[in-house]
């Protein structure tokens, strides 16, 4: 069952050039307890999309949709203070730079019971402070953390660059989200660090029935783990579905391009060039009309002028008029 239900999300932001389509008719659908994958480049829209979900939005922002559903609610059409509680109670957040969401000037255990909800606790005050702090450490267990005294009593500087991601999973899941949304956890992280935040996300999702929607800019950070995949370029999706399918059959140019790109850095001594795009990703204020890939698009005509509609193969979905496989179901 989806969880979360995205169809033609439109996001417009004012710029001096204009109202500028930042997001175009962008859909995505997320299952329960399932990982799915959000890939493209830098600009591509992803931070937006995910403050679009979490309600972080802009008063001037134009955002329109023809559905943004959270469970049973429609996020757009809820008002401001029953959307923060939900946001609040049901979804969490974690960055790439997680020294950007912890307070340099608080002990990592003064930051952990902080995160722990007031809700949860009760009795006396002394018994709320114990119980705060056992919350705390268990919460450190869940991420993996043994030397737990050790860890509160530092201050995050003094963490390594896993340990404090770590920690800023641990005070995101405090509240037990329904909904993680993971903004690129591992880039510049070394291989080790990377697979270590990527077991525990998995092993978090797997044994709360979490489900994580995990950005990232290139394929070589999917995991096996995420099931579905979505790809983004310029605002607009370009394909989505099963990560299998998508990186042994993709039907879209772009992915297929994404996977040579991903193909020809993984190779240790690069001899053939693959074939990838040419150009350069376009700004915000010079978005081609249509397909937005179309400039840069080695099987572009004339055609893509006009923004294709989403076709199906299976579960396989994609927007392109000249796709590399073809399927019958149009949706
Ligand atoms: N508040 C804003 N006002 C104006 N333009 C914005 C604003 N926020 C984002 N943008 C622009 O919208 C586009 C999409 O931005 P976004 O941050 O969502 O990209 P992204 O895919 O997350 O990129 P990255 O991977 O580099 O974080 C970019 O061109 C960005 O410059």
């Amino acid at each position: 069952m989806n969880i979360l239900d995205i169809r033609n999300l439109t996001i417009e932001l004012e710029t001096d050039a204009g109202l500028v389509r930042v997001l175009d008719r962008f859909s995505l659908q997320l299952a329960e307890g399932e990982i799915h994958t959000l890939v493209g480049e830098s600009g591509s829209g992803k931070s937006l999309l995910a403050k679009a979900i979490l309600g972080f939005i802009n008063p001037k922002w134009k955002i329109t949709a023809d559905r943004l559903w959270w469970r049973q609610y429609d996020l757009l059409n809820l008002n401001p203070a029953a959307r923060r509680i939900i946001t609040g109670r049901d979804m969490a957040m974690i960055f790439q730079d997680p020294s950007s969401y912890l307070d340099p000037n608080d002990k990592v255990g003064a930051q952990l019971r902080e995160s722990i909800p007031r809700g949860e606790l009760s009795g006396i005050y002394l018994k709320r402070r114990a119980d705060r702090q056992t919350r705390a450490e268990r919460l450190l267990h869940r991420v993996g953390i043994k030397n737990t005294e050790e860890v509160m009593d530092a201050y995050p500087h003094e963490l390594s660059e896993g340990l404090a991601q770590k920690i800023s999973i641990a005070m995101a899941i405090a509240h037990n989200p329904k909904l993680l949304i993971a903004d690129e956890p591992t880039t510049a992280m070394e291989p080790n660090t990377r697979a270590q935040i990527y077991r525990l996300l998995t092993k978090l999702s797997a044994s709360q029935g979490m489900s994580i929607l995990m950005i990232t800019q290139d394929l070589t950070a999917v995991i096996p783990e995420s099931k579905q995949m979505s790809l983004i370029y310029c605002g607009q999706l370009m394909e989505t579905g099963p990560t299998e399918q998508l990186m042994s059959t993709p039907a879209h140019p772009y992915t297929e391009a994404m996977l040579n790109m991903s193909l020809y850095h993984q190779q240790s001594e690069p001899k053939s060039r693959l074939p990838t795009l040419t150009g350069a990703i376009p700004t915000l204020q010079h978005m081609p009309i249509g397909c937005r890939l179309g400039p840069r698009c080695p099987y572009a005509r004339k055609a893509c002028v006009q923004q294709p509609a989403l076709r199906k193969i299976k579960s396989q979905q994609f927007a392109c008029h000249y796709p590399l496989r073809d399927g019958d179901d149009h949706e």
